[in-house]
């Protein structure tokens, strides 16, 4: 593993019982950039991120996180790499008995090193950062919109100071608006924290705006790893009807 690179994947291979889900991925990402995985729906995306932050094992092959091979590392050591990383699962995920701010600073009390008037610097800093207000810390998930989720749960999830974030499919649920709302965030913040970006998205906009590279998971492999450009240049029948259906077209129209 190079000094620049922040995953790498060398011939993975995903088996759940009979359903074959990886076949031979390999792929490596430097530092600082914001990957999009894409794929179809049930292909392996959201296993594919697990295996990359350690919380799902490779029937056969090797990741290495952060620099450091997985399979070697210890239960202990796995943690402390995952603790550098922030991830935001689908649906966002957030406790539902806890209110924003003890949602957001869950993480930094798992640590049980800091005191609470840190604590609540810290999380008062992280919910200004996301654009939620003092007032929204107070409020329990079910009483937030989807938007105000998303945001509360991109809080929890930078509140480590990761150096890697995880996203499974940040917009999903969004209206438009509060989607793009979202991925300008997520570039203001990704300007300011330099952090490397790892996402599941279905979402064009989210592709062309925001990403530097593109993985495209089809038949259980990787048949585009590389610029958008890459992936609208692909053949397979995937990439093929996802980049350039109506929709595709309109969005991505100066690509063609
Ligand atoms: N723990 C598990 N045990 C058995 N099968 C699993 C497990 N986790 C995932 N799978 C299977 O692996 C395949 C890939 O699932 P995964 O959730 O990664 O797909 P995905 O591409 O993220 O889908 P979606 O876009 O719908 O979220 C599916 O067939 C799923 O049923």
């Amino acid at each position: 593993m190079t000094d620049g690179e922040v995953i790498r994947m060398e011939h993975v291979w995903t088996a759940f019982g009979d359903n074959l889900v990886h076949r031979d991925i390999s792929l490596s990402l430097a530092r600082g950039q914001i990957l999009g995985l894409v794929g179809a729906s049930g292909c392996g995306k959201t296993v594919l991120m697990r295996e990359m932050i350690g919380l799902q094992t490779p029937t056969q092959g090797q990741v290495w996180l952060l620099g450091e091979s997985l399979a070697e590392a210890d239960a202990r050591r796995r943690q402390q790499l995952r603790n550098r990383c922030g991830v935001l699962f689908q649906g966002g995920a957030l406790f539902s008995a806890l209110n924003v701010f003890d949602n957001i600073a869950f993480p930094l009390r798992e640590l049980k090193a800091l005191d609470e008037e840190l604590i609540a610097h810290l999380v008062c800093m992280k919910l200004a950062m996301v654009g939620l207000g003092a007032a929204d810390a107070l409020l329990m998930p079910a009483e937030l919109s989807g938007g105000m989720v998303k945001r509360a749960a991109l809080a929890r999830a930078l509140i480590m100071e990761p150096e890697v974030v995880f996203l499974d499919e940040p917009t999903s649920g969004l209206d438009p608006v509060l989607g793009e709302e979202f991925v300008t965030l997520l570039g203001q913040l990704h300007r300011e924290l330099g952090f490397t970006v790892v996402m599941v998205t279905h979402d064009l906009d989210t592709l062309s705006d925001l990403c530097t590279c593109v993985a495209v998971l089809a038949g259980q492999q990787l048949v585009s790893y590389g610029t958008l450009d890459d992936a609208i240049a692909c053949t397979h029948p995937f990439a093929r009807d996802f980049f350039h259906g109506k929709r595709a077209q309109r969005i991505l129209g100066r690509h063609d």
